[in-house]
């Protein structure tokens, strides 16, 4: 199921041309957003909302994307609140957020944040799939279909056109997902390498990065 059809908020639906499919997006507005790397290590970005989209998600354009050849530095981030902003361990997103954050500002591109929490799944639903996996020992994808989801729910292509919208048809991906890669493809944005993220693993996200590696992720 789409991502906008799971969360039952109509965006612009994609059209297939060609067999590439197109979504008909507009950037909404660009603003000047200082970030913080580390310590008092400040990078100027530019934080840009669209029109068009199922949710509020948000392109960061770094300095020096426009100088890049035509291949600049792509990170695709799913949101995971718990992850990205309270620092939880059960999962890899905290560091490998700000991994992207800081390879990116060292030689320009752009981060895509989808609003894509818990693999499209929600917030909710998510921390209902950790009890199943704490509570019943389930792996991330059996808690996923026992609640009534697909293993991923995710979709890329508002991602695809919030980079087609910033004028990037090909680019360098950060992911170790091939899902992220081939769903770019399929939308007309070409991929010419993908660089491998971390591999964040700790005592508490073992199980997590297994069924990942499990599941096709790239991770050694
Ligand atoms: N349903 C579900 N989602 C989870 C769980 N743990 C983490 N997530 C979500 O998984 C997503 C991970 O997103 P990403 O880091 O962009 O992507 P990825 O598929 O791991 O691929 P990479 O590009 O290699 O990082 C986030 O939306 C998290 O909220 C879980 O146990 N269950
Ligand atoms: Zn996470």
């Amino acid at each position: 199921m789409a991502y906008w059809a799971l969360t039952g908020v109509t965006a612009y639906k994609p059209v297939s041309v060609k067999g590439i499919r197109f979504m008909s997006i507009a950037i909404s507005t660009r603003v000047r957003l200082p970030v913080i790397l580390k310590g008092d290590d400040i990078v100027e970005t530019e934080i840009v909302s669209y029109e068009g989209l199922s949710s509020e998600s948000v392109a960061i354009v770094f300095p020096g994307t426009d100088k890049q050849s035509d291949t600049p530095l792509v990170r695709i981030h799913s949101e995971c609140l718990t992850g990205d902003a309270f620092g939880s361990a059960l999962c890899d997103c905290g560091p490998q957020l700000r991994e992207a954050k800081q390879r990116i500002a060292r030689e320009g591109g752009v981060l895509i944040y989808l609003r894509q929490e818990g693999r499209g799944i929600g917030l909710y639903n998510k921390l209902k799939a950790y009890k199943l996996q704490q509570d019943m020992a389930m792996d991330t994808f059996t808690a996923n279909r026992h609640l009534g989801f697909a293993n991923d729910m995710r979709s890329y292509d508002e991602a695809s056109a919030m980079l087609s919208a910033l004028g990037v048809s090909s680019c360098r991906l950060l992911t170790n997902n091939p899902d992220k890669v081939s769903a770019l493809e399929e939308t007309g944005i070409q991929v010419t390498e993908r660089v491998p993220t971390g591999n964040f693993g700790n005592a508490h996200n073992s199980r997590y990065l297994e069924a990942k590696k499990s599941h096709g992720h790239f991770l050694d």
